[in-house]
């Protein structure tokens, strides 16, 4: 990343945003890799270059030595060594990445020991000059700790093709030699650092030293997840008119076939027999229509209304094309960043969803019902999708999308309630 001189972020260290390393901190099955994975989802959604660097993963491209727990012991010198190397590869792999555009690494890793810290320090601040944040995860909740044992990691590639049990008990064992050495943050020995601890799952944080708009964007994000399992069911709104006429924007009725979907959307709901659903629309009268079927409480959002197409609302892609061929164009080679003229752009709705988003993960089950360029925004954060396919995502109409937490993803289900309706989905031209 550089500044307007063209200087990179690491050689002039007056620049304000300089790159950051975010650096995991806590024994195995604390949620790490669940945090490191989502807060690198996240971060890449709103626009900032984030790449997590999994020293677990280098382990195991090192060496298929691993054969049970006593890998981790501290006595085992050959494997410290290699352990050792594999750490000092990401942290490497971080940096370079920082050096050549990226702006934030996470090194998920146990970074249990002060000196492993130490070492992180030496080479991420003091010779790069980048940010370095830690992000500590204390959990002493057994059952939560075994919950994470079994969900994930006895399908760890370390376990394959040894029965469950084994696998749980040699984890354990991997964790005490972990626990016979580490060193937790302290606000006193540590009061250089910048670092958030989380006390199990998010009951109870400590945040020390916070520098700078990034980390407190990092900080508010953890604050406000959860991990209770919920389902997300993410909706376009039915049919409209103006989907009928092939126009954009705009703030029409339902179709008769809309109606319909309405209909059968709070049939369907009700089968699903849902805990304490909350169901949000937009302020446009054909997402509210939609959803006055559907039994629950409702909340309308401004911040879901369809993309604002400016001087081409009401317009079908055709006359668009015909009266305004270069704007067309236009959209077609950059359709995330392109703006109407007087409107938004893709990238403008994804700063006007954050907070959608952020109260999403908050709440626990939740039907929204929204439009075509909105579900793809939301959709494209559940499943990790970058700005270029974001813009793209099949979104049909009458279709209900199914969004649940799964390990460290989402799990995603379309489930079409059979109902005719147009296309509304317009293909990436191939000559761009
Ligand atoms: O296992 C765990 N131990 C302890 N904290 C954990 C997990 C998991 C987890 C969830 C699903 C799969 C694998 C791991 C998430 N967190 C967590 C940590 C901090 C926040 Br803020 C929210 C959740
Ligand atoms: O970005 P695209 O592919 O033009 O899709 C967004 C369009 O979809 C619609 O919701 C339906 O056509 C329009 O209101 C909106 O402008």
């Amino acid at each position: 990343m550089s500044d307007s001189t063209g200087q990179d972020a690491a050689s002039c260290p007056n620049v304000i945003n300089k790159p950051t390393v975010i650096s995991m901190v806590g024994l195995p099955a604390r949620g790490k890799t669940y945090m490191s994975k989502k807060l690198t989802r996240y971060l890449n959604w709103i626009g900032i270059r984030t790449k997590a660097f999994n020293v677990g993963e280098y382990r195991r491209a090192a060496t298929d030595k691993y054969r049970n727990h006593d890998f981790f012991r501290q006595d085992n010198a050959e494997a410290q060594a290699i352990r050792q190397k594999c750490a000092l590869m990401a942290i490497d792999d971080a940096c370079n990445f920082l050096q050549n555009g990226g702006e934030v690494a996470v090194v998920d890793a146990t970074n249990t020991t002060r000196e492993r810290r130490k070492l992180l320090f030496d080479i991420i601040h003091v010779k790069y000059k980048f940010k370095l944040f830690f992000i500590e995860s204390i959990c002493d909740d057994p059952t939560i700790v075994e919950a994470n044992v079994l969900e994930v990691k006895v399908c760890s590639p370390d376990y394959t093709g040894m029965n469950k049990d084994e696998a749980v008990q040699d984890f354990m064992r991997r964790i005490e030699h972990y626990n016979s050495m580490y060193e937790t943050l302290d606000h006193q020995i540590d009061k250089e650092l910048s670092y958030i601890q989380i006390f199990n799952q998010g009951e109870r944080f400590m945040v020390h030293k916070l520098a700078g708009h990034l980390q407190s964007r990092v900080v508010y994000y953890l604050m406000n997840i959860h991990v209770l399992p919920r389902t997300i069911y993410l909706t376009r709104h039915g049919e409209s008119q103006m989907n009928l006429e092939g126009k954009i924007g705009g703030d029409s009725d339902l179709s008769p076939r809309g109606e319909e979907y309405a209909i059968a959307l709070g049939e369907y709901v009700e089968k699903e027999k849902i805990q304490n659903l909350k169901v949000w629309t937009s302020e446009l009268k054909r997402t509210k229509a939609t959803a006055r079927h559907v039994k629950a409480p409702l909340e309308n959002w401004k911040a879901l209304n369809e993309i604002d197409a400016g001087i081409c609302e009401g317009m079908t892609y055709e006359e668009i094309q015909e009266k305004y061929p270069k704007e067309f164009a236009l959209r077609d080679q950059d359709k995330f960043h392109y703006r109407y003229p007087g409107g938004e752009s893709y990238q403008d709705l994804v700063a006007r969803l954050e907070p959608v988003i952020m109260e999403l993960e908050r709440q626990e089950n939740v039907l929204v019902v929204c439009h075509q360029a909105v579900a793809r925004c939301l959709l494209a954060y559940f499943q990790d999708k970058s700005s270029e396919d974001l813009a793209y995502l099949k979104v049909p109409l009458h279709t209900v999308i199914k969004l649940t937490p799964v390990a460290y993803g989402c799990r995603v289900e379309f489930v079409s309630l059979n109902i005719e309706a147009v296309n509304t989905h317009r293909e990436k031209p191939k000559n761009v």
